[in-house]
């Protein structure tokens, strides 16, 4: 069985989410390896946020379980479920639009400080240190997606296609081990779409991480999954490699058919 398979990092089995009488996700299992770069693709409505949602702590599942490294984080809460090392973007960025760029990826590491108020308080060495260490940080990822010059212009501001790496940066300051990425690339040109793709494998290269991404636009995920989980009403009904679900007849009478 999939799920239990030692190698794998992510684990989902038996995954299910009822809202009132709809059944919005309905057995759903899969895994996510070490470094995998995995994609769920399906037809709008399909489940797919849901089950990012439910995977990211966002959502109690109805049913079900999400192993990270062996240990069940179904239902702890987004918060907790980040400190673990999953973290994610959201389809409609989600950035404090307010605050500058750089203040941005400064308060994403708050929670993983270690510090606590009466450091903060009495800002301690300690303390200072490890403000210091975020800052270098929250620059080191600003020049690494080319944003730098973005540092203090506020995040609402910013072109969409550079809110959206601002978001991919937000995740990487807090050093996740899963990177989980809601259509990353809607929204974006052509171009946009290009580094976005090996942006994913770069990110994969030099970091380690795993990526779970949601996405409609075929192109990027033939080129940058290891693997694709069809869904459709809710249901999985394929899941392969990009190759066996190009030529999968469920998957292309549900999704790729209507292209
Ligand atoms: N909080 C909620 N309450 C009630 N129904 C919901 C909720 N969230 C999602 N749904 C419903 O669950 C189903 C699956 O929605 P979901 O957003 O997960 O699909 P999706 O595959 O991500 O779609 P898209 O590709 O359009 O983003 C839809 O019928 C949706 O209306």
């Amino acid at each position: 069985m999939a799920g239990s398979d030692k190698n794998s990092f992510l684990q989902i089995e038996g995954l299910s989410m009822r809202f009132g009488g709809l059944l919005a996700v309905d057995g759903i299992a899969f895994d996510v390896k070490e470094r995998e770069i995995f994609a769920i693709i399906g037809p709008n409505g399909a489940g797919k946020t849901t089950v990012f949602n439910c995977i990211s702590g966002f959502y109690r599942p109805t049913t079900g379980a999400i192993r990270l490294q062996g240990r069940d984080i179904a239902g702890q809460g987004s918060h907790s479920v980040a400190l673990h090392g999953l973290v994610r973007t959201f389809q409609n960025v989600r950035l404090f639009k307010h605050m500058t760029a750089l203040e941005n990826l400064l308060v994403a590491q708050h929670r993983h400080l270690s510090t606590n108020l009466l450091t903060g308080l009495f800002k301690t060495r300690g303390y200072r240190e490890s403000e210091e260490r975020a800052l270098q940080n929250a620059l080191f990822w600003l020049d690494y997606m080319g944003l730098r010059e973005f540092a203090n212009r506020e995040a609402g501001n910013l072109a969409y296609g550079h809110q959206r790496r601002l978001e991919i940066a937000r995740c990487m300051v807090t050093q996740p081990r899963v990177l989980m990425l809601d259509e990353p690339a809607a929204g974006l040109n052509p171009q946009e779409k290009k580094d976005l793709q090996s942006l994913i494998e770069k990110l994969r290269q030099e970091y380690g991480v795993a990526v779970l991404l949601i996405e409609h636009d075929m192109s990027l995920v033939m080129g940058v999954s290891e693997r694709i989980l069809v869904m459709e009403y809710g249901r999985p009904i394929a899941l392969g490699t990009p190759e066996a679900i190009q030529k999968d007849e469920r998957v292309i009478k549900a999704y790729l058919g209507e292209e």
